[in-house]
């Protein structure tokens, strides 16, 4: 997993515990400040009735006195009393009136903006805060032998300061309270919503991230810091119960496509064994259907499979020296040469000896003649004691020297035929080379190179055996006027004037220039 190293903060913001103390504290602050001003209101009021109350206990402590001097006249006795009653810390001042309202006399508030000493008939001022300050009327009896008179009023006024003294106090208690609740209960929720929400969710969240199926071991038990039975740990049990589940699962599944993997891998080695059997009998097969059982040499088949790509190779080379390089000498070693070898009289030899004896001679034959070529070179038995050998990629120049070893060779043999008896053979050769004409080397495909090959052989043969003849293209052959008589035949026989022969030394006729 990509680190980020704002992803605490993130997971912090928008957590369910963060996110349900942004709700219950954006409610609880929004009570708690309409409950304080609730509070506020009420403390004003009681503050209110408080001075009230203390207000009238002083109007009946001071009344009787206030009256007696009224009704005496005595303003001296007045003035004493009013003074005595401004000396109270809660009393700001004091104002006596009679019966129709006048002020007699009033004491108290000094000058700084609250009532101050006065003369009859005088308001007093306002309250420097602009507000009336608290204050309370009550009417002023003279009693005289069980009789009560009426003969004014007595108005206290309280100390502004004391009043606003007393209400600050109050309400500033009521909002440190209210502050220092809110901000415990903020930090007992933090700690819990924390403890029992956040942390174990966290716990939860992580271990669905580490869990991988595919682990060799079994998930671990996910420890929650929470203790009892609760929603969260009911959330545990179930996941640590299914990916328990998962995991086996997942196990049975690994064995199991182990198991078909092993199967797989144990079929397709038999299948390539198989495979490569099948190869090899097939390889066995198509060699034995283009091998000669007797001899060892291929047959027919075998050339027709194999030799197109030779002539199309060599027919690219010459084309391409045609091309590019026709100044230079023709490509060396680009050739093939077709021998044509046949056995002489080998009848007599069956005819003597038995067809046995007439195997064993045309194995030895084979034997011999195979150490005189390369293993690269095609040797075939083209049908009875004929035999095919194409030699490749050689020097055409070279063709009558190979000829004449053929020739050699065999005359040289002593064929052990058994029982003691050892013959000899000589054989006839006949050969011709692909391509035929340089200049134009599809003018001639390999069978009719077969065809001319065979046939300087029958040249050879009706020419006195034990030699060769070589069918060669010559540009000039039809300015031939006295043909000897193998040019005759070969010339009727292959029905092409493009020819010229060459014949082996042991024949009579020599070789034909054109
Ligand atoms: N033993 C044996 N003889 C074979 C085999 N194939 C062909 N022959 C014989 O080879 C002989 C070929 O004889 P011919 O075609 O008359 O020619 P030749 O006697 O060799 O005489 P020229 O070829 O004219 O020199 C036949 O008698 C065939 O029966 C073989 O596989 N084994």
């Amino acid at each position: 997993m990509k680190h980020n190293a704002l992803a605490p903060w993130r997971s912090i913001r928008h957590s369910i515990a963060t996110r349900l103390l942004a709700i219950v504290f954006s409610l609880y602050v929004l009570f708690a400040i309409l409950l304080t001003v609730t509070q506020m209101v009420m403390e004003y009021n009681k503050a209110h009735s408080d001075i009230e109350n203390h207000l009238k206990v002083v109007h009946e402590t001071i009344s009787s006195g206030v009256a007696t001097a009224l009704w005496d006249m005595d303003d001296n006795h007045l003035q004493a009393e009013l003074i005595g009653v401004t000396r109270l810390p809660e009393i700001g001042g004091v104002i006596v009136r009679d019966e129709q309202e006048e002020i007699l006399a009033s004491e108290g508030m000094n000058t700084n903006g609250t009532i101050r000493p006065t003369t009859r008939n005088t308001e007093p001022e306002q309250t420097k805060s602009g507000q009336k300050a608290f204050s309370y009327t009550g009417d002023v009896y003279y009693e005289y032998r069980e009789e009560r008179k009426h003969i004014g009023t007595l108005t206290l006024i309280a100390e502004p300061d004391a009043v606003f003294n007393r209400v600050i106090l109050s309400f500033s208690i009521l909002v440190i309270n209210a502050i220092l609740k809110t901000i415990a209960l903020w930090l007992i929720f933090l700690f819990f919503s924390r403890r029992l929400l956040h942390h174990p969710l966290s716990q939860l969240i992580q271990a669905v991230e580490q869990f991988n199926p595919e682990a060799k071991a079994p998930p671990p038990w996910v420890k929650l810091n929470i203790g009892g039975q609760n929603e969260l740990t009911q959330l545990r049990d179930t996941y640590c119960d299914l990916t328990a589940r998962l995991h086996r699962s997942q196990s049975d599944l690994m064995m199991l496509n182990e198991d078909l993997e092993n199967r797989v891998k144990e079929r397709t080695k038999e299948l390539k064994e198989a495979n490569a059997e099948l190869k090899k009998a097939y390889a066995r097969l198509n060699e034995t259907s283009t091998t000669d059982p007797l001899t060892g040499w291929r047959n027919r088949r075998f050339i027709s499979e194999h030799l197109d790509s030779d002539t199309a190779i060599i027919a690219r080379t010459y084309q391409e020296w045609m091309t590019n390089h026709i100044q230079h000498p023709p490509p060396f070693l680009s050739d093939l040469v077709f021998y044509m070898i046949d056995l002489d009289h080998f009848k007599s030899i069956n005819d003597s000896y038995g067809h046995e004896a007439g195997d064993e001679v045309l194995r030895q034959f084979c034997a011999n003649l195979s150490t005189l070529f390369r293993k690269s070179d095609y040797l075939v038995r083209w049908g009875g004691e004929e035999f095919l050998v194409i030699a490749r990629f050689v020097d055409h120049n070279q063709a009558g020297q190979m000829a004449e070893r053929i020739c050699e060779t065999v005359a040289g043999l002593d064929f052990n035929i058994g029982n003691g008896y050892n013959l000899q053979r000589t054989c006839s050769v006949g050969y011709a080379c692909y391509p035929f004409n340089t200049f134009h080397p599809d003018a001639y495909g390999w069978t009719d190179i077969v065809n001319f090959a065979d046939r300087a052989m029958y040249l050879a043969k009706t020419n006195g055996r034990n030699g060769w003849v070589g069918i060669r293209y010559s540009p000039q052959c039809q300015t031939i006027h006295d043909p000897s008589l193998i040019v005759e035949q070969t010339l009727d026989l292959v029905n092409n004037q493009d020819l010229f022969l060459q014949t082996g030394k042991s024949l009579p006729h020599g070789s034909i220039n054109a």
